[in-house]
């Protein structure tokens, strides 16, 4: 896998004072962090904390209703009429991949990558010049290279879910955000996609469950609770036993990968651009089932703004 074949590379993304609403109802409030050029920072938290609803701020899918976006230096504010000036702008920043999407089943798999070549079509200019290598590289990084003929109607759900992420990367924007890009996939997928993604030299933001996938491959970790970044720093520093316990209710305890030396800091294992650092979670047996954090409800559950 060629993950370097690219040409977009990544850019200082900042967020201040975000406060994103669905429903009616306020799901984040004081989001701010900044995810440096080129780096990759993972977005954690149970379910219904509000990865999605971060990522869908983000892109615009779901336009935040106070705070602004720094995207390299230029500031989107927020609110859907500076969404919607931004739209056509954001194709060339930023890409996005939800979690269920699909590939049109009539398309072929090359056919439904290079959908994500769109922003750079001009309208009657026929060609795009870029598109046959973006195409190759982005098939190429998702192991797609010989089914790029097939009908996505034949694909598995794993491989379908390859080619929305392809599609994503020939997309060539310098962000791209993808939530929850490991579903579907098998175990060496998730290490290969992963290890694409922060090799790529993009400023990367994904969603993830595996919070020792976050701990290997991610530069930093947003942890959402309560309705708000509750901790932000790289994923060592960051999952304490302690933080662990508090938000997700299960014990950890930081192992060395065999054979990646006895360094004591995170550094790249030979072979690996992996941190060799792993995070064993398990859940203790004494733990009262209903102590576990389901939902999270949120800081103000059922405030309307
Ligand atoms: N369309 C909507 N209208 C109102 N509330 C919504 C809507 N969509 C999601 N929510 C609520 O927003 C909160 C955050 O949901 P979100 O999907 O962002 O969580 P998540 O962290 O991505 O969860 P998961 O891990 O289950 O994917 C939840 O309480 C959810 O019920």
């Amino acid at each position: 896998m060629s993950s370097t074949d690219r040409s977009a590379t990544g850019i200082d993304l900042a967020v201040r004072d975000l406060r994103i609403d669905r429903g009616g109802t306020t799901i984040l409030d004081d989001v701010s962090f900044t995810v440096p050029a080129g780096s990759t920072l993972a977005v954690v938290g149970t379910n219904g904390s509000g990865k999605s609803t971060l990522l869908r701020g983000l892109v615009g899918v779901t336009p935040p209703a106070s705070g602004e976006i720094d995207i390299g230096g230029r500031i989107r504010t927020a609110g859907p009429r500076a969404a919607r000036r931004w739209a056509r702008r954001r194709a060339h920043e930023m890409a996005f991949v939800s979690q269920e999407e699909l590939p049109a089943a009539e398309l072929s798999v090359a056919e439904a990558v290079s959908l994500g070549r769109t922003p750079h079509r001009k309208p009657w200019a026929g060609h795009d010049p870029g598109e046959h290598a973006a195409v190759a590289a982005a098939l190429d990084a998702v192991g797609l290279t010989e089914l790029g003929g097939m009908s996505c109607a034949r694909l598995s759900g794993g491989q379908r879910h390859r080619v929305v992420i392809a599609r994503a990367l020939a997309q060539d924007t310098p962000v791209i955000l993808l939530d929850e890009p490991t579903n579907h996939l098998d175990p060496v997928w998730r290490l290969r996609l992963l290890e694409a993604l922060r090799a790529s030299g993009r400023t990367v933001l994904f969603s993830l469950h595996e919070l020792d996938m976050v701990m290997q491959y991610a530069d930093n970790v947003a942890v959402l609770h309560e309705g708000t970044v509750h901790a932000f720093g790289p994923p060592g520093e960051v999952f304490t036993p302690e933080l662990v316990r508090e938000v997700f209710a299960v014990d950890s305890a930081v192992v060395r990968r065999p054979g990646a030396g006895s360094g004591s800091g995170p550094e790249p294992a030979a072979g690996s651009a992996a941190n060799p650092e792993h995070l064993v979670l398990w859940h203790r047996e004494d733990d009262d089932a209903d102590s576990a954090t389901d939902i999270d409800e949120g800081p103000e559950k059922g405030r309307t703004s």
